[in-house]
């Protein structure tokens, strides 16, 4: 058995970020950036109003004043002319600010009649003046490589000139479920069998991070049939099998794949749940083999699969987002196997809470669905008296 930072470790070294492709800035969000972005314009562009008012020279515009209104500057339509002294122009937010002006008056703090406003309160020079690449300035890098683009960032490069934005392919996976038992959701379960939730937990927790997800047919416990289902993976950036990891006779992912040149890199990880979990190499295309238990399939999905998705999807900074939380009940002695105990999170007076379920079989979703945390036990921590500090993955926070 191999320590789960290790295996991390060996996984992430077996993933390059897949290729460029371009896409319409409007379907940008949650891809991630290939290159960075630079603005292709200065915004505002010029100097501008950040209000409907008066655009006028501050000095003139004291209390009581009255000025001639020798135009307008709207949005998108600037003020020709030029003004001369005693003079203001009418203008809206967002519109270029005349060069003759240096601040404005507020709409509300003027009395307009005719063509003459009275000023009823003097604004300071540069008072609601937007100066030209307050926001951004042509040539600025905006947006860095390796970004997961929010809906602000869209925004952004939107509003900086890009129609089209140079983003990595989205990962496409294959998720073979393997085992004579196994049924897809509405088929008929046979004898003694169970419905398919790894390939549908997967392939949800895949498109929750941005990745494709092509689910294969049932393998049955035959090697030369896992080979034919796996065959459809090919052209996919990673395989994802669940169940036959561990040791039982039916247990044959590894072996069948072997013999068409699967190199294993590991097998077995001092975790838990998740021991039995295979690495290696199929021709060229990854493979990741998850134990059958729904809980240890997902748990190694958080551990492994989205480290291995971030590098893939060519984003930065892979890492679990760990939290301190108090524990509220006590926890025993731990063995050799680091362990991820699903438990519940909540808020008590500003602090975080945890408790982990008080069953802990590896087996049990509705628990894990129940569960929004897991709780990090490292190899051979030492029991915990209720109230200690323990490490916590928040399982909300990963979309999972
Ligand atoms: N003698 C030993 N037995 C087992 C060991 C061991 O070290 N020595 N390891 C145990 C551990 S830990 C795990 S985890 C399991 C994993 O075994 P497999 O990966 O070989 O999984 P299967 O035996 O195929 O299935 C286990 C369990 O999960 C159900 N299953 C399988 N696929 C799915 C699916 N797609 N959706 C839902 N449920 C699925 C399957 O029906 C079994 O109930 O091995 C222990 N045994
Ligand atoms: O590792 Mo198994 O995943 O303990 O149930």
């Amino acid at each position: 058995m191999i320590p789960v930072e290790e295996a991390r470790r060996r996984i992430l070294a077996g993933f390059a970020p897949t290729g460029p492709e371009t896409i319409p800035v409007g379907q940008g969000r949650a891809r991630v950036l290939q290159a960075p972005l630079h603005a292709r314009r200065t915004q505002p562009p010029a100097d501008v109003s950040a209000m409907d008012g008066y655009a006028l020279r501050a000095g003139e515009a004291t209390l009581g004043a009255v000025l001639r209104v020798a135009g307008e500057s709207a949005a998108g339509h600037p003020f020709a002319g030029s003004f001369g002294a005693g003079e203001a122009v009418r203008i809206s937010t967002g519109a270029f600010v005349p060069e003759e002006a240096d601040a404005i008056l507020l709409q509300e703090d003027a009395t307009r009649e005719g063509d003459r406003i009275t000023v009823n309160e003097a604004p300071r020079p540069g008072r609601w003046i937007r100066r030209e690449g307050l926001d951004f300035a042509e040539g600025q890098a905006l947006l860095e490589a390796g970004r997961r683009l929010s809906a602000r960032d869209v925004g952004l490069a939107a509003a900086c000139g890009h129609a089209w934005l140079s983003v990595h392919r989205r990962p496409r996976v294959a998720i073979l479920a393997t085992g004579d038992e196994i049924a897809l959701p509405g088929d008929p379960v046979p004898p003694g069998g169970i419905v398919s939730s790894n390939s549908f937990m997967l392939a949800a927790l895949l498109e929750a991070n941005g990745a494709e997800a092509l689910v294969l047919p049932v393998a049955p416990d035959d090697p030369a049939a896992i080979l034919a289902v796996a065959q459809g993976a090919r052209g996919c950036d990673l395989l994802l099998t669940t169940g036959g990891a561990s040791v039982g006779d039916h247990d044959q992912t590894a072996a069948a794949l072997g013999r068409q040149g699967f190199k294993l890199d590991f097998w077995k990880i001092a975790m838990r749940p998740g021991k039995p979990l295979i690495f290696g190499d199929w021709r060229g295309l990854p493979v990741l083999g998850f134990p059958g238990n729904p809980v240890s399939t997902l748990v190694c999905a958080v551990v492994f699969l989205l480290p291995a998705l971030a590098r893939l999807s060519g984003a930065s900074a892979p890492g679990l987002p760990v939290v301190s939380a108090r524990c509220t009940t006590a926890l025993p002695e731990n063995d050799r196997r680091a362990d991820h105990l699903r438990a519940t999170l909540h808020r008590d007076v500003g602090e975080l809470r945890v408790t982990p379920a008080p069953v802990q079989d590896s087996s049990m979703l509705r628990t894990l669905a129940e569960s929004d945390a897991l709780i990090l036990r490292a190899p051979f921590a030492p029991a915990l008296e209720a109230g200690a500090m323990v490490e916590v993955v928040d399982l909300a926070g990963l979309g999972v």
